[in-house]
């Protein structure tokens, strides 16, 4: 007897923790149900509002998931760290789901975008602090806002912004951590022209390829240059 054509029949998604494990990345089981939630509150929202282009499983986790992973394993214990822009919450939810030793701080300038991250934290029951303001005012309040160890950002402007935004106020951070996309050296040179990398170091602190397009992303980190040694003279910044 011929077998029934099956082509018709639609493919099951492979889930969360499948897509996961093909890309090598070991999340607790708890932690993968936590993330597998925030992926469901995420694209509900995303009904009402654009918040994401990453509705399939595959997407979700080889871009925001493998993202936030690998920002994961730069920022120390403990740390006080503050996601700027944070549009649907990637990377800092996430990432205080994968690291609950860090206090994460959400910062989203769009109301409508930050009324639905303290949506989602509270869902969560995640000890996450939500700031509906532009990050300039964020670090601007020293008296109300803590000051933060790491500041992480992906997919919100040029390097030179955040350092316009952020220099003024460098006493509240100690280090500016970027996910950026092979135009970064033009984006360094951008900044260095509007002497905006003057007093700062720039480093380059770890490369990757996504799992799904082979696009390569790399990790940049602004500090404060240490005080060049009397006598001998500055790097160019
Ligand atoms: C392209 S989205 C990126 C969202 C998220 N980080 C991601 O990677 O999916 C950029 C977000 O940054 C926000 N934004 C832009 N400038 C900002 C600022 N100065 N302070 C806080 N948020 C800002 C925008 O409203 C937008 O939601």
């Amino acid at each position: 007897m011929a077998e029934a054509d099956k082509s018709d029949e639609p493919v099951a998604e492979e889930t969360l923790a499948e897509v996961a494990a093909r890309c090598g990345l070991g999340f607790s089981r708890e932690a993968m149900s936590r993330l597998d939630n925030y992926r469901q509150l995420l694209w509900d929202w995303n009904e009402k509002l654009n918040l994401t282009r990453h509705t399939t499983v595959e997407k979700f986790v080889t871009r925001d998931l493998f993202d936030t992973a690998q920002l994961s394993l730069l920022i120390p214990n403990g740390e006080k760290v503050l996601d700027i822009g944070s549009g649907g919450g990637v990377p800092g939810i996430p990432l205080a789901i994968l690291r609950p030793d860090l206090k994460v701080y959400l910062c989203e300038s769009v109301n409508k975008k930050a009324n639905v991250l303290f949506d989602m934290v509270e869902k969560l029951g995640l000890d996450v602090t939500v700031y509906a303001a532009r990050v300039e005012a964020v670090v601007e309040r020293s008296s109300q806002a803590p000051k933060f160890d790491t500041l992480i950002a992906r997919g919100v402007g040029p390097l030179w912004k955040f350092m316009f935004w952020l220099r003024p106020h460098h006493e509240q951070w100690k280090r500016l951590v970027l996910l950026k996309g092979p135009s970064w050296p033009d984006e360094r040179g951008e900044a260095r022209h509007r002497g905006l990398m003057k007093g700062f170091d720039l480093r380059r602190i770890a490369e990757y390829e996504n799992p799904h397009n082979g696009a390569v992303t790399t990790v940049l980190t602004v500090t404060r240059a240490e005080k060049p040694a009397s006598g001998k003279p500055g790097k160019r910044r």
